[in-house]
């Protein structure tokens, strides 16, 4: 059974805002990344999935529980870190921190002081007073000192200089390690890189790709470009690869004698045999990184190779 599960959960907020048709699951002991721009869902979701917020269609369920019938329960275990930190303003850090713990039941403080001394917490100040930077440590801090199996944060790293981010990278790869079970959201693609096993990619309220980050960074299929030496050899070639149902041309530049193709790494060798039959001025493999996958979906392209199907394989 999946720790987390999100099925066909639609929120319409009219004017196309929301979220429309979202499922997706998450395993125990994966780290799932939920990517998206502003305003693309990625709170709307997770509100959902702790019980904050009623679907108007579909459901989610942590643990087999459902969100909104057992929001108490499920926020109970659940270590929660929001995107949006709104904490009591009358309190200093030291108070909300022996709030919390009380809360969660919490008397050995053990864990709590080793967070608060790894992420470098000064709780001393009053929260009205504290930078948001500190905030968001406090936040992470409460999110993880009663040590939960499975946790939600939306945006955590929001706020943190890059040295705390990288500082929180590494640790959640320690968390994973333990065992636990975390969705991240975040519009960041760095961090979900480092950190995750699946990835959803959402925008406009809905999942427009899910995968295996794996399958991303060791892709069977690897993307050429090559130039050709005249243009009479360009136009051979193009007449030629449009029958070719083993390698696509993503672009053909006529002007520049120059194609972008795909191939697959086991059609490598008959590649060769056939680009062996024209004058080649040059033929090299492009690196098609994960910023340039996601690029694709934020419409801000940073590489023009594009070609984003084969990665969409896997689906939930
Ligand atoms: N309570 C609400 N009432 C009306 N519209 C809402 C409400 N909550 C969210 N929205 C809209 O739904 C869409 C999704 O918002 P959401 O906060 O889930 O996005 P997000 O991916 O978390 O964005 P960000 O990265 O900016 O935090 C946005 O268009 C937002 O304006």
């Amino acid at each position: 059974m999946p720790v987390i599960e999100i099925e066909h959960l639609t929120k319409d907020y009219g004017h196309h805002r929301g979220i429309f048709d979202v499922s997706f699951s998450i395993e125990k002991g994966e780290v799932y990344g939920f990517l998206g721009p502003n305003g693309a869902g990625k709170t709307t979701t997770i509100r959902h999935i702790m019980g904050f917020s009623r679907p108007q269609q579909g459901r989610t369920l942590v643990n087999g529980l459902n969100s909104w019938e057992r929001a108490s329960d499920i926020q109970k275990d659940l270590g929660y870190l929001p995107g949006e930190i709104a904490l009591p303003e009358s309190l200093t850090g030291h108070q909300f921190i022996k709030m919390m713990a009380e809360l969660r039941g919490i008397t050995d403080m053990t864990h709590t002081k080793t967070l608060i001394k790894k992420f470098e917490l000064d709780p001393s100040g009053s929260l009205k007073r504290m930078s948001l930077g500190m905030k968001r440590k406090l936040a992470i801090v409460t999110a993880f000192m009663h040590d939960p199996a499975v946790l939600v944060l939306d945006e955590p790293t929001s706020g943190l200089d890059p040295i705390m981010q990288n500082l929180f990278i590494e640790f959640i790869k320690e968390e994973k390690e333990k065992g636990k079970t975390i969705l991240i959201s975040s519009h960041i693609f760095s961090e979900i890189d480092a950190t995750c096993d699946k990835i959803s990619i959402i925008k406009d309220g809905r999942l427009i790709s899910s995968f295996m980050a794996d399958d991303l960074r060791h892709s069977e299929i690897k993307t050429y470009e090559i130039e050709f030496k005249t243009e009479e050899e360009f136009n051979r070639f193009e007449h030629a690869v449009k029958d070719c149902e083993k390698f696509e041309a993503l672009s053909l530049t006529p002007h520049k004698h120059q194609t972008i193709l795909r191939i697959y790494d086991t059609d490598i060798n008959r590649f060769i045999s056939f680009i062996s039959d024209y004058d080649v001025k040059f033929f090299s493999e492009i690196k098609f990184t994960l910023e340039d996958y996601f690029m694709k979906f934020y419409d801000r392209t940073s590489n023009e190779t594009g070609g984003v199907e084969p990665y969409a394989a896997y689906r939930n």
